[in-house]
């Protein structure tokens, strides 16, 4: 039996709008093994977000628990909270959310010199040469491509060897082609370094590069079809 790295029980997120409430996570019980990858899908609305979010510590849940490698979220406090999510957790997000004055290289490193944490430049220099784009590192954001782009985000979530990456429909803006190569490089990526993988997708083809998959209907874990194992 692998180890829980993830694990949300009874996780709920209640909006208020105005005299509405959206039940965005209607009781979440979901857990991820250390090393495991795996894929959350379900309709616009269902819920993806927000659960990556909670396990992100990016926003506090409604009521519930969320617990990420034995820390429980609720009992950090707002600094502790901020070095959880820049020491154990990498996002990569649909926008690339890259700074457009910063150049390649230095895109990479800002969340490293945010934390004042050693830059390990052999590290970074492999990530760049794994992902093909070495020869880029001093280019701005603005003269890539989608997909080097992308890449640049992913080196970025990578540089703090986190233990868990959270993409949230990462090959959201990707051609079919380039977003089968960006996930399997990060599939191969999060094999080689240990880490767990959560990808939310409406891509069935990149669903089934997961470990399993996950299904979200209306705020809660699906229980028809959903949680299957696609490998070992
Ligand atoms: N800040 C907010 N205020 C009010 N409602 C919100 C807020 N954030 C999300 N919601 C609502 O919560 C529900 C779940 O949203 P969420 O973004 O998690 O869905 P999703 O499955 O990720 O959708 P998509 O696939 O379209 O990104 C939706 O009904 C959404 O409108």
């Amino acid at each position: 039996m692998k180890n829980v790295i993830v694990k949300t029980q009874a996780l709920k997120k209640y909006y208020q709008t105005g005299n509405q409430t959206v039940r965005a996570l209607d009781g979440v019980d979901f857990e991820v093994a250390e090393r495991e990858f795996v894929s959350i899908v379900g309709k616009s609305g269902s819920g993806k977000s927000t659960l990556l979010h909670m396990i992100g510590g990016l926003d506090t849940p409604s009521s519930g628990t969320v617990i990420v490698d034995g820390l429980n979220l609720e009992t950090l406090n707002s600094e502790q909270l901020a070095l959880f999510r820049r020491r154990k957790v990498g996002f990569i997000f649909q926008q690339y959310n890259l700074i457009p004055d910063l150049n390649v290289y230095d895109n990479i490193i800002f969340p490293l010199e945010l934390d004042g944490t050693q830059i390990d430049k052999d590290f970074i220099q492999e990530l760049l040469e794994t992902l093909n784009i070495s020869d880029k590192q001093e280019m701005l954001p603005a003269m890539l491509s989608g997909g080097e782009q992308q890449r640049v985000a992913i080196i970025r979530a990578l540089a703090t060897k986190p233990a868990i990456i959270l993409a949230d429909e990462p090959t959201g803006n990707l051609d079919t082609s380039t977003s089968h190569d960006v996930i399997g490089l990060l599939k191969m990526l999060s094999r080689q370094y240990q880490q767990t993988l959560i990808v939310i997708t409406h891509d069935n083809d990149i669903a089934q590069m997961a470990d399993r998959i996950v299904q979200i209907e209306d705020g809660k874990i699906s229980t028809k079809g959903s949680d299957f194992h696609v490998s070992e």
